[in-house]
């Protein structure tokens, strides 16, 4: 899958102006005002952080992923209260061979962080601790907000997380938890709720105002990924 860099051009076509959330596309992308916030986007592999994130960014549900490499960038630029604001969205490998390398990226500058599960894989809600965990080794500090998301629930009849345990567990880290489906259309706006959720917090908390990577650190991420890739033996 192609590294994300511009992916404003997409957007012209799959938002809805309209959107009753008050979101816009990314027409001012670059505009000196914009504030950008980093957002992590990590759990195990095929919970399905790809579509969550594509279903935020691009509108759509994006059929037949691939697993990620490394990590793909995705942006949305949003009006709230009148002010520009970018996230700067972080899809994160699930895969351990796909991420080894890259964990330290992830976690630089970071100002906030979504774990991710699959409501119908226990195993994938038991690794959320060790996803936390990995956050706190990394020096994500207590302040940085996190939420927990557990997707799929369009698929009832093969849950295995119930609501309780997972709003426990939530609580146990006094962290939100959101169950959606970046499938289920009827969803879409509940996804958009989720980061929405995330820009208000980090719009009224966080003055500071993060550095657009530049083209030479994508660029540089990209190829360390296309060598991973390269190396791989599936
Ligand atoms: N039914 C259903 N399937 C989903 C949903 N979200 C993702 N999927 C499917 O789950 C699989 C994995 O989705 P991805 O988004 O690639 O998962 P991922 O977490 O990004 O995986 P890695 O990149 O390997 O870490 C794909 O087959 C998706 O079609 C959902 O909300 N409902
Ligand atoms: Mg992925």
């Amino acid at each position: 899958m192609a590294i994300e860099t511009k992916p404003e051009d997409e957007f012209d076509t799959v938002f809805d102006q309209n959107d009753s959330l008050e979101l816009s596309s990314s027409h001012d992308y670059g505009t000196a005002q914009a504030r950008i916030f980093k957002i992590i986007v990590i759990g195990d592999s095929n919970v399905g952080k790809t579509c969550l994130t594509y279903r935020f960014c691009g509108g759509t549900f994006l059929k037949n992923p691939e697993a990620t490499i490394g990590v793909d960038f995705r942006e949305r630029t949003l009006q709230l209260d009148g002010e520009t604001i970018k996230l700067q969205i972080w899809d994160t490998a699930g895969q351990e061979r796909f991420r080894r390398s890259m964990v330290e990226h992830y976690y630089r500058s970071v100002h906030a962080v979504i774990f991710v599960y699959d409501v119908t894989s226990l195993s994938s809600f038991e690794s959320i601790p060790e996803w936390i965990e990995e956050c706190s080794r990394h020096c994500v500090g207590p302040l940085i907000p996190r939420i927990m998301v557990g997707n799929k629930s369009d698929l009832r009849d093969r849950r295995e997380v119930p609501t309780t345990a997972a709003q426990c567990l939530a609580d146990s880290y006094n962290f939100p938890l959101f169950e959606t489906s970046a499938k289920d259309p009827a969803e879409k706006e509940h996804v958009d709720a989720i980061f929405l959720t995330l820009a208000y917090r980090l719009k009224n908390h966080k003055p500071l105002r993060l550095k657009q990577p530049s083209e030479s650190n994508i660029r540089q991420l990209w190829n360390q990924r296309e060598q991973e890739a390269a190396t791989c033996q599936c």
